[in-house]
């Protein structure tokens, strides 16, 4: 009690000192000097980097005070932003940095993803990420599968052929962009989901769920450019789009879930959704229809976008002007001595598949336009324990730091002075690029789970399509643009004229 009294008397001493104090430190010019002082402080610390980051000695552009590059970033288009990325390092050199990403005040990759990616595999770190990959993994090999997987790749080639027949037969032209992206849903649908999408069933006609998920995913993409991209979003209208398009997706992912459980599942392998269902917590628990819902929509961006963007940048590089007719009649040779004239059936694409030379070629083609079109343009990744890169840039645990794939395949350091042709044969000789080297599909442990998948199921398509077809782009001079997006889509679609092949005209410019 007396020990009380004398706290209660001391305060009241001091508040009265404080005050005291206060009305001194006012009646100066202290509290000006204060936010002077203060002010200056932080304009000196910050002075071209972002409040709260480190300044570091990196080459790079000089950023403003208090924002750094923020400005510069939001002035880019995000269909520029790969352009840019080539800009930097032309003139910082093959490390530079700029202190935007430390903007983000707490936002994190996963975080501004997750309106798309939920806690899938995409967005996932240490336990969370460890058993999804290895869930997954039991699945994503050709081998595991490789007869149902091949079924579904010729079957749903047979209908985009077919397709084809009728635009060849109406002269008109055709997105196959758009197609692909039909044709790899479709297909992954079947394989992974147990249920085909029916996109290609009406391929005119709009696929509501493709719809709002490439809306979707351009959204979340561009937050990082965006600063506050709460605020914005909701300033602008973009978080109805946002709530809007993921009941969409969301929708379209339950109701997966929902027709397997009334459907049952009969088939003697496990697919990928069957796995996800089937795992039980230590406790016993399944997995919820949120977990389950965020895998599906992880594992339809990456069996479906990724595979389709490949093979439409492929069809541009084949076909634009300025490439070489003969890689396009080379490739059908190689398809006719395989097929010959016959039509393209699961037996012969089976045979195809241990071609070893065909196999290359074809691999060749889809990591050709891989190097100048990676599906997956620019990456970046968060710092967690102090690091120091190979060139003795030291990295900063919290700090972040991007690389792009487009471009280091577009880099004359790295692929010589014709690094920016299109020139399958560069695959042919010498050793495979280190995935290091050439990270389209990612490196190390998080390297990509699909790429034998994505191999077979672009071999049949290529193999199929080449067969009985051929092509002449639309526009075949300029260069079409991409869209905003995690990957690499095509921004206004790839339009081409397909016309059925006549194996006696191959070498005229229609037949390529
Ligand atoms: C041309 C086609 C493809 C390309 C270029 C590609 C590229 C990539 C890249 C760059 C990553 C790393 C992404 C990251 O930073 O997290 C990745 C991861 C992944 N890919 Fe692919 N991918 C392709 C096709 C596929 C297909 C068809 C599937 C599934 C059937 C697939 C499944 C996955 C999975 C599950 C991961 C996550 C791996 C992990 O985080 O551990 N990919 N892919």
């Amino acid at each position: 009690m007396e020990s009380a009294l004398t706290y209660f008397s001391q305060a009241a001493k001091s508040s009265a000192a404080l005050k005291f104090l206060l009305k001194a430190f006012e009646r100066s010019n202290a509290p000006k000097t204060a936010l002077g002082l203060f002010i200056a402080y932080y304009l000196i610390k910050y002075r071209d980097n972002v409040v709260g980051t480190r300044r570091t000695n990196l080459p790079g552009p000089r950023g403003l005070p208090l924002i750094g590059n923020l400005i510069l970033f939001l002035r880019v288009p995000m269909t520029q932003i790969s352009q840019l990325h080539d800009r930097f390092h032309e003139k910082y050199g093959e490390t530079w940095t700029t202190n935007f990403w430390a903007y983000e005040k707490g936002f994190t990759l996963q975080e501004s993803m997750a309106d798309l990616l939920g806690q899938g595999i995409f967005g996932a770190d240490g336990d969370l990420w460890k058993w999804q990959r290895k869930l997954a993994s039991h699945i994503f090999n050709v081998k595991a599968f490789r007869d149902y997987t091949s079924n579904v790749f010729v079957k749903e080639t047979q209908i985009v052929s077919d397709y084809f027949d009728t635009i060849a037969e109406r002269g008109t032209a055709v997105d196959v962009h758009d197609v692909l992206l039909r044709f790899t849903l479709d297909g992954f649908g079947e394989v992974s989901f147990g249920q085909s999408f029916g996109c290609l069933d009406n391929p005119e006609g709009e696929v509501d769920f493709a719809v709002a998920f490439d809306r979707l995913n351009a959204i979340v993409s561009e937050r990082l450019f965006k600063g506050p991209w709460k605020i914005v979003e909701w300033l602008d209208g973009t978080s109805k789009i946002v709530a809007k398009d993921k009941k969409t997706v969301t929708d379209f992912a339950l109701n997966i879930i929902r027709t397997r459980r009334q459907e049952g599942y009969h088939r003697p392998q496990k697919d990928l959704l069957q796995l996800f269902m089937d795992l039980k917590s230590e406790n016993g628990e399944p997995l919820s229809d949120d977990m389950l819902k965020d895998s599906i929509l992880n594992f339809i961006i990456a069996g479906r976008d990724t595979t389709a963007q490949a093979l439409s940048w492929m069809f541009y590089l084949i076909h634009r002007d300025q490439s070489d007719k003969n890689i396009a009649r080379k490739l059908r040779e190689e398809i006719d001595e395989i097929i010959g004239d016959s039509e393209p059936t699961y037996e012969t694409t089976k045979k195809m598949k241990y071609a070893e030379a065909w196999l290359s070629t074809l691999v060749v083609l889809a990591l050709i336009s891989l190097r100048l079109y990676p599906s997956v343009p620019r990456n970046m990744k968060e710092c967690v324990e102090d690091d120091v890169l190979p060139n003795g840039v030291e990295i900063k645990k919290g700090e972040f730091f991007q690389w792009s794939p487009w471009t280091m395949g577009r880099d004359t350091r790295v692929w010589g002075p014709d690094a920016k042709e299109f020139n399958p044969d560069r695959w042919l000789t010498g050793d495979k690029a280190s995935p290091f080297k050439f990270p389209a599909f990612h490196a190390g442990p998080r390297t990509c789970l699909g790429m034998q998948f994505a191999t077979a199921e672009a071999m049949t398509f290529i193999a199929m399509m080449f067969r009985r077809f051929t092509f002449e782009l639309v526009d075949p001079v300029n260069e079409p643009g991409y869209a905003s997006g995690l990957t690499l889509p095509i921004a206004a679609g790839l339009p081409i004229r397909v016309h059925r092949r006549q194996l006696d005209q191959d070498t005229t410019a229609i037949a390529l």
